[in-house]
């Protein structure tokens, strides 16, 4: 059991660099030469034909955040290698097609649209509160003890995060919906087991069959008002993409592929790794559960955004452990980046571990879990704010920040008024990288009723 929060940083950065090697067309890694030239916090390498430079540079990194045009965006080879999970949808497209698809997807997630839902967040969290607490009883009743057992905290999480997305993407036809998102799971599964050999054919065929299975979904049958690529069709008064039948069905099939990818996992991700730094620091625990009492009941948003202890330890914990790990980068065309000169077909870089973690900028007590340093807000929490990147950077940054944010703050603030946690014996400190940073062996905590 780990005492205090501690990160295989190195197994995240070779998974990195063999996916990123064996993502290449199925060029062999032994047959790549590998150049490393390091300058600063500049890295160059090759492989094959591609030239990258990992970036962990704050004033690089500044004028990424800032570089507004399309001639930067997903590399080639990433999008081949999830097309057929993700589609041609907003994750990996690029150019026109990536920007007229933002405009249509990203007014559904803005603040206003998302506070909406606040009320179905609850209802659904409350629902895993109410098997909880019979879990709790069942095995109080049967061990005489008081109310508490081991649960495997982050599988209860994955269930209310897609409980939760499929509610809000599919309205009303939302058990058809987490239908469907359970094949996208089983590929998600399949692709992560794979990830160290995007090219083998016995993963390609697998890919396929699961992706056929989702197509065949006939998007007409959940094209209710409530649905949400519907919501954002309607809303888009082109009369041409009206028209066009089968470009709506692409972009209804491929946006809900794109959002159940980039929601569900990533904020049950982030919601286990809080509750197991609150789990290994009662200290911060207590704290964060006096504030929610002193709040009172949590009925507005206004309420949630007093919880200020809550929105340090997330943001702590979204620098320790954000679940993806790396933001990649492509130039289309020859980019100038302030005093940077960035070459046409170059990939960039930037591994959010490493950004999170470096003393130069946090401070020697990196690796410690210290949400205080939160306390004036992220740009006072380090030297270098823009370096902080849990929901990436610049035009491609996450568009579900604000609805992540608040389903991080409504589920945590409501498990905590009614549980504590602490570290199971059984739990194995084993962070690994599929896709985003999970625990390797499931987060096992002891839950118990306050
Ligand atoms: C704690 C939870 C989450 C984290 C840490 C997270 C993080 C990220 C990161 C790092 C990126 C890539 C940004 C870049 O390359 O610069 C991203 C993109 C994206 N995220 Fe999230 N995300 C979270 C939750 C969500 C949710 C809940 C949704 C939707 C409901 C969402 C939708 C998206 C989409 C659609 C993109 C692609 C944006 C684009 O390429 O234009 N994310 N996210």
């Amino acid at each position: 059991m780990p005492t205090k929060p501690c990160f295989d940083g190195v197994r995240v950065y070779l998974f990195a660099y063999i996916w990123a090697f064996t993502g290449l067309e199925n060029v062999s890694i032994v047959t790549h030469i590998y150049i490393y030239i390091c300058t600063g916090k500049i890295y160059m390498f090759s492989t094959g034909t591609h030239q990258h430079l990992v970036v962990h540079e704050a004033e690089l990194i500044k004028e990424l955040k800032l570089h507004k045009s399309l001639d930067l965006g997903t590399p080639s080879y990433l999008s081949k290698a999830v097309e057929p999970m993700l589609g041609n949808g907003i994750i990996k497209a690029n150019g026109q097609h990536w920007s007229f698809q933002k405009k249509l997807i990203a007014p559904e997630f803005f603040l206003h649209k998302v506070k909406g839902i606040a009320g179905l967040m609850e209802e659904c969290t409350m629902a895993m509160i109410s098997t909880w607490e019979r879990r709790l009883g069942e095995s109080s009743r049967l061990g005489g003890a008081a109310a508490a057992a081991e649960f495997m905290v982050d599988q209860d999480l994955r269930g209310l995060s897609a409980d939760i997305i499929s509610r809000y993407c599919f309205g009303s036809s939302f058990s058809q919906g987490k239908n469907i998102f359970a094949k996208l799971a089983n590929l998600q599964e399949a692709l992560s087991h794979q990830s160290l050999v995007f090219g083998l054919p016995n993963f390609r065929c697998k890919s396929i069959i699961v992706y056929k299975l989702i197509d065949k979904t006939d998007p007409e049958k959940h094209y209710n008002a409530d649905f949400f690529p519907r919501r954002a069709i309607e809303r888009y008064g082109d009369s041409e993409l009206h028209q066009d039948k089968r470009k709506i069905e692409r972009f209804i099939v491929d946006s809900c592929k794109n959002i159940y990818f980039a929601g569900y996992e990533t904020t049950a991700l982030s919601a286990s790794w809080t509750l197991m730094l609150l789990a290994l620091h009662p200290q911060w625990q207590q704290r964060v559960q006096a504030e929610i009492i002193e709040t009172g009941s949590l009925d507005n948003l206004d309420k949630l955004n007093q919880l200020k202890t809550l929105s340090m330890v997330i943001q702590e914990s979204l620098r320790l452990y954000a679940p993806p790990v790396m933001l990649v980068r492509e130039a289309f065309e020859d980019i100038k980046l302030g005093d940077f000169q960035l070459p046409k077909g170059v990939h960039v870089w930037s591994f959010i571990p490493e950004l999170h973690r470096d003393p130069d900028n946090w401070g020697p007590d990196v690796g410690e879990f210290k949400p205080e340093r939160f306390a004036g807000g992220i740009s006072e929490a380090c030297k270098y704010p823009q370096a902080y990147v849990p929901f990436g950077y610049g035009t491609r940054m996450c568009i579900g920040q604000t609805f992540a944010m608040l389903e991080l703050k409504i589920v945590l603030s409501l498990l905590l008024s009614r549980f504590s946690f602490s570290m199971s014996p059984n739990y194995r400190h084993s962070p690994v990288y599929k896709m985003f940073v999970m625990p390797q062996y499931g987060m096992r905590l002891i839950v118990k009723g306050v």
